[in-house]
C-alpha cells in the first residue's frame, strides 16, 4: 500500500464570486507535495485570486480550503510568494540585498540568525538569480526584470514548502526567463516543495509542469498539459471555438477575442474565430 501524503493544497467545492460575478465554482482539487501545478487563463479569469485564497488574503465564497494540511492563514512562513509585479518607487529605501534579506526575517532564519550565515545565504540567492552585480543598488532604480528576479530570490529565502508564483517570468528577457524557471525547478527538485505557478505563458515552463488548471469565462478544467491544451478542451472551457496549435513544440492558442489573449501565446495569435 502506498503511503498517503497530505496534499499541499486541498480545495473542496470551492467558489469565488465578487457580487454576481463568479470567477470559479465547484472547484474540488488536491495538489500533491512536490507537484508543479500551473494556473492558466486569460486576463481577469481569476488566476491571482486563486493564489490569494491559498494565502488567506481572500475568503472563499463557498467551499473549503486547506494548505499544507492546515486552515489558511496570512503570513504562513512555510509559503513563499512571488506577487504579480508592481514596480518599487524610485525612493524605496531598500537595496537589492535588503529586499532578499527580508525573505529571511521573521522566519526560522530570522532575528538571531548569525549575520555571517545570513549574509552568505543572501549572497547565494543573489547569485542564483543573477543579481550579484546590483546587490547594493536601491531597488527603485532597477529595471522591472531586475526587480522581478529579486522577488523570486526573496520568496525562496525561507525555503518554503509551497511556492506560489504570480507571473514570475513577467518582463524577463529570454535568458533570465530560462534562468529563473530553472532556479524554481531546481528548488522544487532538491527540496520536494510544491510549486503553483500562475502564468499567461505555458511554454517557458512546459517541461516542468505536472498539471494545469485552466480558467476561462467562469469555467475551468484540470489535467496534464497534453490533455488541457487541445482545441476540443479549450473550446469547451472558453465556450467559444478556439484552436490550439503546436508550433516547433510551443503551444499557440488562436480563435475568438478571448482566445487571442489566451495563455500559450508567445507570438501574436491571429484572430481566426468569430465573435467571442
Ligand atoms: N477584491 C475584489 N473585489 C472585486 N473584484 C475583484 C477583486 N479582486 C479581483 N477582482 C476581479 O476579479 C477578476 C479576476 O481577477 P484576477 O486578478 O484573479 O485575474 P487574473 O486571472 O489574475 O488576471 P490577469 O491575467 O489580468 O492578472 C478581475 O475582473 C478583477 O477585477
Amino acid at each position: 500500500m502506498s503511503e498517503h501524503r497530505t496534499p499541499s493544497v486541498e480545495l473542496e467545492a470551492a467558489a469565488l464570486s465578487f457580487g454576481d460575478r463568479t470567477l470559479w465554482k465547484d472547484l474540488t482539487l488536491e495538489i500533491d507535495q512536490g507537484e508543479y501545478f500551473a494556473v492558466l487563463g486569460p486576463n481577469g479569469s481569476g488566476k491571482s485570486t486563486f493564489l490569494k485564497t491559498l494565502l488567506g488574503l481572500l475568503p472563499l465564497s463557498e467551499g473549503a480550503v486547506r494548505v499544507l494540511g492546515d486552515g489558511v492563514r496570512r503570513g504562513n512562513p512555510r509559503i513563499g510568494y512571488v506577487p504579480q509585479q508592481r514596480a518599487f518607487g524610485p525612493d524605496t529605501p531598500l537595496r537589492a540585498r535588503d529586499l532578499v534579506g527580508l525573505g529571511l526575517d521573521g522566519h526560522r532564519w530570522g532575528p538571531g540568525f548569525p549575520s555571517r550565515r545570513r549574509r552568505a545565504r543572501v549572497d547565494e540567492l543573489l547569485e542564483r538569480v543573477g543579481a550579484t552585480e546590483y546587490a547594493a543598488v536601491p531597488v527603485g532604480l532597477l529595471s522591472g526584470g531586475e526587480q522581478q528576479r529579486l522577488r523570486v530570490a526573496q520568496a525562496l529565502a525561507s525555503r518554503p514548502r509551497l511556492l506560489l508564483c504570480d507571473e514570475a517570468l513577467l518582463s524577463l528577457d529570454l535568458r533570465h526567463q530560462s534562468a529563473v524557471s530553472q532556479l524554481i525547478e531546481e528548488y522544487r527538485r532538491e527540496s520536494g516543495a510544491t510549486v503553483v505557478f500562475v502564468t499567461h505563458e505555458i511554454n517557458p515552463i512546459i517541461d516542468d509542469v505536472d498539471r494545469v488548471l485552466y480558467l476561462a469565462n467562469g469555467r475551468f478544467t484540470v489535467g496534464s498539459v497534453e490533455d488541457v491544451m487541445t482545441t476540443e478542451t479549450l473550446s469547451r472551457v472558453y465556450g467559444a471555438p478556439v484552436q490550439v496549435l503546436r508550433v516547433d513544440g510551443r503551444y499557440v492558442v488562436v480563435g475568438s477575442q478571448a482566445a487571442s489573449e489566451a495563455p500559450g501565446n508567445d507570438c501574436h495569435a491571429h484572430d481566426v474565430g468569430g465573435e467571442a
